[in-house]
């Protein structure tokens, strides 16, 4: 492989058709990943961010251009890059631990193989009293963690967050990033996470991409200098906030609000 980057998206470029009009969603977008980053695609809604991670996902073909993880092209979904949604996706009809066995279904694991990892990564999102219970009996957070889980358990190179914790309250949503930044920091999982949320993004990512639209292209990059796990009440937290908040043309002289755009 040598020093090919990890995850490297180039000159990507897609349109739809909608009432005979053609909409450039993505113009020529390239970059690289390493191994291990977090990276947060940060825009207004419409920007293709979605789309984007569709496309590195192998759920949507490109019009032109190719992405190459591990230096393989993805032309179609597998289980390399595990995309994780805001609705948990869970079957009610199972146990939080028969979801996250469920996920290993397609692995060579045994039976006994299956259930040992998917408590293992209920264990690392908390939920290891909470292993029988079924879906409608936890709580939104809980789900979310559930979910968390049966993505990690097939310990895919790659797993892409489209607005992961959007649905949860403040609490639960701060109390899921630090698992996540834990959980991250053990396993070095490469993480894409589309967001809505700027905060999200200071205290989750190692790079944050700015989205502009129409057609949807990579703006600006900000790689958040801040080491892990971040304060999201000093200084320089706010000092990045602001950075993009100026980028979007929000600013004030202070926004010590919570901002989503
Ligand atoms: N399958 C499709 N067919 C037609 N148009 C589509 C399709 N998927 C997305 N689009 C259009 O592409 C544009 C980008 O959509 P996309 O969902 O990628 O944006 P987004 O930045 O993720 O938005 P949001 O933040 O609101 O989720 C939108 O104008 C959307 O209507």
């Amino acid at each position: 492989m040598g020093d090919a980057p990890f995850l490297s998206v180039e000159e990507i470029s897609k349109a739809f058709h909608s009432d005979q009009v053609l909409n450039q969603v993505l113009d020529s977008i390239s970059f690289t990943i390493q191994r291990g980053e977090t990276i947060a695609l940060l825009g207004e809604s419409g920007c293709g961010k979605s789309t984007l991670l569709n496309i590195i996902g192998g759920f949507e073909r490109p019009d032109q251009g190719l992405v190459k993880l591990q230096n393989e092209s993805i032309t179609k979904p597998s289980r390399k890059a595990i995309m994780l949604f805001q609705h948990y996706g869970l079957l009610p009809w199972k146990s939080a631990l028969k979801n996250v066995e469920f996920g290993l279904e397609s692995s060579s694991l045994s039976a006994k193989e299956r259930a040992e990892r998917a408590r293992h990564y209920l264990d690392l999102v908390g939920l290891s009293g909470k292993s029988q219970m079924f879906p409608h009996e936890v709580s939104g957070g809980m789900k979310q963690r559930i979910a968390i889980a049966r993505a990690l358990a097939p310990q895919p190179e790659l797993i892409l967050m489209d607005e992961p914790f959007a649905a949860l309250d403040t609490f639960n949503r701060y109390h899921l990033q630090d698992q996540l930044l834990n959980i991250q920091a053990k396993e070095q999982t490469t993480i894409v996470l589309v967001t809505h949320d700027i905060d999200e993004a200071i205290y989750l990512a190692d790079r944050i991409f700015i989205m502009h639209s129409n057609p949807g292209r990579i703006h600006h990059e900000i790689h958040v200098e801040l080491s892990k796990p971040r304060d999201r009440s000093h200084p320089d937290f706010y000092t990045y906030r602001k950075q993009i908040l100026d980028e979007f043309h929000f600013s004030r002289q202070e926004s010590a609000i919570e901002f989503h755009i």
